[in-house]
């Protein structure tokens, strides 16, 4: 105390004389509760106790003195009202710390805007819009899948076998935000890599095989997409211990799901909802949803089966996305009635047809006049794979009759053929042996042929939809492609809705076109005259 520096004690002698005794009794109580103190310390460390070094016990003794100098101003009323110089440092050092960590989260917050500025650019070239709180960073490309996500090297692997050597813009963002856990909703171009902006995350954030319990589902409206998805998985999985089915018709009538060895399940809405009503599939450990083709899955004929799948993935954590080419606004109403803090991705501008495709109009004037153009069209340059499209399945098989006659390759698919036939269809087409194939809507969304040449709208399409997702199975992939849509006096009235399409996406479209009455698209069937040239019996 005599050497304390308070200024209350400034003048005053103490009588050390006097108070010697004293002085002796507090001095060796005060080394007591030292070694008291040092003595309770190591029996808290127990065996881990060493020998303090000699600059170790210097250090401590300071420190245990500083803490007693630190306590000695007088404390009224839980309020410090003196203050020692000690106190005074003490306080510099806080007032120095807060400054530093004011600074620190200053700069980080310069780093993060710069960031955004930095991602915001990025964006804007690759054509990436995106809504919803605190979107990750775009991939700038799939190295960074492992420098920021730890992704095993085996993936990246699968990768570079398939030839994949930069993410497409959809990629860039879409596999960010499911990598964060976060639900998404997504609009892309035909054919720029949807299948895998949502495979990839979803292998990713499966973690190795659980006894029986189905973790990821991807819905396709129909079966042909379903069998394509399930292929691209397996190809992209190469190398995972993951298990991945397809709910084949054989699969509902035979399987036991209380025992199924599946960890993605890839099904149609109606083949999942029969297990789930008949089988009780047991969906509730569900992480992982995709709704592909989501505006398809959300029409009123699929909505009922999609709503009882939705409903039967109850697992409370579980991340849903939806993509598709086309997002009408009553699906992204859905969207976000459905999900929780969803990001909203879109690329390009909305519902537009892709870029790449060479689009032509031709005006055939009757129905005789379509045949007459598709042959002429045939003979003077047929460049196969082409893909024609027709309002019914009555009118596919016609006009498969008809071009069978011409010695071209051709051959039809739609829905009356049996699953094997329609496989077998797509096989040959995609292997090459069939030049042309004739189709009708069955196989307009999401399919992959690649390289084909020229889709020809035989029959006018029935929406802007159609109209997009006919068109797009050309030009994926970043090739080109080219897209004929003959029309005739009854498609006159819907046209003005293909030239916007057609302009929107940079091609060139006569003015005339773009003067016409703007008509609300409704389901434009028209009942068409036959296309079969044979006299009737
Ligand atoms: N990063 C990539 N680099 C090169 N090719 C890719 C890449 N990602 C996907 N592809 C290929 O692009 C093609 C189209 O991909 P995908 O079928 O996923 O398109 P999509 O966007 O789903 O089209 P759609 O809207 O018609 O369903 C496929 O052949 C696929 O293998």
């Amino acid at each position: 105390m005599a050497n304390d520096s308070s200024f209350l004690f400034a003048g005053i002698r103490f009588d050390r004389k006097k108070f010697g005794a004293d002085i002796a009794r507090f001095q060796k109580k005060d080394s007591d509760t030292d070694s008291a103190m040092i003595l309770s310390a190591a029996e808290d460390e127990g065996e881990k106790t060493i020998e303090p070094l000699e600059e170790e016990k210097v250090a401590a003794s300071t420190t245990k003195k500083r803490k007693r100098k630190g306590t000695s101003s007088e404390t009224v009323e839980g309020f410090n009202v003196f203050r020692s110089s000690t106190s005074v440092a003490q306080s510099n050092d806080e007032v120095r710390v807060i400054e530093e960590s004011v600074e620190l989260y200053n700069n980080n917050k310069k780093e993060q805007n710069k960031q955004l500025e930095r991602d915001a650019i990025f964006r804007k070239q690759h054509k990436i819009h995106v809504s919803g709180y605190n979107v990750p960073s775009p991939l700038q490309s799939f190295d960074e899948l492992k420098s920021r996500y730890n992704c095993p090297s085996y993936l990246l692997r699968n990768l570079k076998e398939l030839g994949f050597r930069e993410p497409t813009p959809i990629q860039r963002q879409a596999i960010p935000v499911l990598l964060q856990g976060r639900e998404c909703f997504a609009c892309a171009p035909t054919g720029s890599g949807k299948t895998l902006a949502f495979v990839w995350p979803m292998l990713m954030k499966l973690k190795d095989p659980e006894k029986g319990s189905i973790r990821a589902v991807i819905l396709c409206h129909t079966r042909e997409l379903s069998v394509q998805t399930y292929r691209e998985c397996k190809k992209l999985a190469k190398r995972k211990k993951i298990r991945i089915k397809l709910m084949t018709k054989n699969l509902l009538r035979n399987a036991d799901f209380s025992k199924f060895p599946c960890d993605v399940l890839i099904s149609t809405p109606l083949r999942l909802r029969l297990a789930i009503k008949r089988k009780k599939i047991d969906l509730s450990r569900v992480e992982y949803l995709v709704l592909d083709e989501s505006d398809k899955l959300f029409e009123p004929e699929l909505f009922k089966q999609i709503d009882s799948v939705i409903k039967a993935c109850s697992n409370p954590s579980i991340i849903r996305s939806l993509f598709s080419a086309t997002l009408p606004d009553f699906v992204e109403d859905r969207a976000r009635e459905l999900m929780h803090d969803a990001v909203r991705v879109i690329v390009g501008r909305k519902n537009m047809a892709s870029e790449t495709i060479k689009q032509n109009l031709v005006f055939t004037g009757s129905e005789e006049g379509k045949l007459l153009a598709i042959r002429q069209s045939f003979a003077e340059s047929l460049n196969p794979p082409v893909l024609v499209f027709l309002q019914s399945k009555e009118r596919a098989k016609e006009l498969c009759s008809e071009l069978a006659f011409d010695s071209i390759r051709v051959d039809v698919i739609h829905s009356d053929l049996s699953q094997a036939e329609r496989e077998n269809a797509v096989d040959n087409f995609r292997a090459g042996k069939t030049w042309v194939l004739i189709a009708t809507d069955v196989v307009a969304r999401g399919m992959d042929f690649k390289g084909v040449n020229c889709v020809i709208n035989y029959d006018f399409p029935d929406s802007a939809a159609a109209y997009v997702h006919r068109i797009g199975r050309s030009g994926r992939a970043g090739r080109t492609g080219e897209a004929i849509t003959f029309y005739t006096e009854d498609d006159i009235p819907f046209l003005r809705n293909v030239a916007n399409l057609m302009a929107a996406s940079g091609c060139e479209v006569p003015s005339y076109l773009m003067k016409l009455r703007k008509k609300k698209w409704k389901k434009h069937r028209p009942k068409r005259d036959s296309i079969s040239t044979k006299p009737d019996l």
